[in-house]
């Protein structure tokens, strides 16, 4: 077994240093299924979980991302030294049940510091029993991540009556785990009845907003889907009614809407397709306008025929640079995805939007001539920038459009 031990610095170079965690903190590790170790601090809840090690690159937005639905199954790494400093809250959810499997940390977490702060990052992984693991070397952890392409993991954190030598069987979970390739983890995390949605963008000293008088209903198919889009929809008057995953095109209808989302989630779109696909199919027909994000635009591409595969390592961060291949603006935008859509794939009549600049992979796609479109990354941010806010107005005005073109009243339903 290769120990990378936490308190080295394998580069040799002088690095800042980080506080060490503190006494009372038990002891914790980080097997790969390769057998790489990393031994620090535990923080959170005590005992192990198995899932895919990636890293996400945010410097700030930590509890948007351990609560992203679409982290299920997997364990984050967080390059940014210093995360938890200011604690946890009631309000920057993502959904209530955190879906991640662990989390890694490089430096201790110190005593929060926010106006904001309710509880310590601590005493939140407890009360989520998430394990967590600080005090390593998440430099080291990256470079492994890009070297082996995400690996198989397993993060424990030993309670005080364990023998905390014997990692060899937590080698074993961790290569014994089947993989994210062709898991289906949206059934998981997806609402299991159909609810109404109103809240709307947070703001400062007002904190959430309410939905007054609706324009238009959306439903959003929930393949696990991050509060804040919903949130953003509401924010444009949007009356949302959110399905469970394996919703039938006839349910969705039923709620007579304008328009239709299909959100973001876990696993491995060719595997959750397998009942969304046909139902997206059925869903173009019905001629209703369609936007879709990450997950989503997935399952929307291989609803069109076109196909998506696993990225050696995926994108996960906050500033990762896009060009809108329309207008030639480029947006910072925040991603988390593992897998991607195959512009080669795109049939005809399927145009690529949307390309990321720093590997030219698919970042989005629009069918010609018809309101559906949909983008590989997170236009609701939480956490990142705003620069691509703008695709939900995008979507409220091709609703807009549909209804001037098509009253109501001349509709079939
Ligand atoms: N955020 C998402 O919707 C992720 C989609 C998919 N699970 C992927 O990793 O590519």
């Amino acid at each position: 077994m290769k120990a990378v031990k936490s308190s080295s610095n394998p580069s040799g170079q002088d690095g800042p240093q980080f506080a060490a965690p503190k006494p009372g903190f038990g002891e914790a590790a980080l097997v790969l299924a390769d057998g790489t170790l990393f031994r620090g601090k535990g923080l959170g809840a005590t005992g192990h979980a198995v899932g895919e090690v990636c890293f996400n690159t945010s410097m700030t937005g930590y509890q948007e991302i351990a609560t992203d639905p679409s982290y299920a199954g997997q364990i984050i790494t967080f390059t940014f030294p210093h995360i938890g400093n200011v604690g946890t809250n009631a309000e920057d959810i993502e959904t209530k049940t955190p879906a991640v499997r662990g989390l890694v940390l490089r430096a201790a977490v110190t005593e929060p510091s926010s106006w904001r702060a309710a509880q310590h990052l601590d005493t939140w992984l407890k009360s989520h029993n998430l394990v967590g693991l600080a005090g390593v070397d998440t430099r080291a952890i990256t470079r492994r991540i890009r070297e082996l392409g995400a690996p198989k993991g397993c993060i424990v954190h030993f309670a005080d009556n364990e023998n905390t030598a014997d990692v060899a069987a937590l080698q074993g979970r961790a290569a014994d785990w089947p993989g994210l390739e062709g898991m289906d983890l949206a059934a998981e995390v997806s609402c299991r009845q159909t609810y109404k949605w109103s809240q709307t963008n947070w703001a400062l000293g007002r904190g959430y907003g309410d939905l007054g008088q609706a324009r238009h209903r959306v439903v959003a198919v929930d393949f696990g889907a991050k509060h804040n889009i919903l949130r953003c929809l509401a924010s444009l008057g949007c009356d949302v009614t959110v399905v469970p995953a394996d919703a039938s095109a006839e349910d969705i209808l039923g709620h007579d809407p304008d328009g239709i989302f299909l959100s973001n989630g876990p696993g491995d779109p060719a595997a959750t397709g397998v009942y969304a696909v046909p139902t997206v199919k059925a869903l173009m027909d019905s001629g209703l306008p369609i936007f879709g994000i990450c997950l989503g635009h997935q399952i929307l591409a291989l609803a069109l025929g076109a196909r998506t595969e696993k990225m050696h390592l995926g994108h996960r961060g906050a500033n990762h640079p896009v060009k809108d291949l329309e207008t030639g603006r480029v947006e910072i935008t925040s991603q988390n995805h593992g897998f991607q859509v195959l512009a080669d794939s795109l049939p005809k009549g399927i145009e690529e939007s949307h390309v990321s600049l720093f590997d030219r992979s698919n970042e989005g796609l629009r069918v010609t001539g018809r309101p559906i479109f949909s983008v590989q990354y997170h236009p609701e941010a939480s956490p990142g920038p705003q620069d691509s806010h703008y695709l939900f107005q995008r979507f409220v005005d091709m609703i807009e459009a549909e209804k001037a073109a098509k009253p109501k009243n001349a509709q079939a339903h």
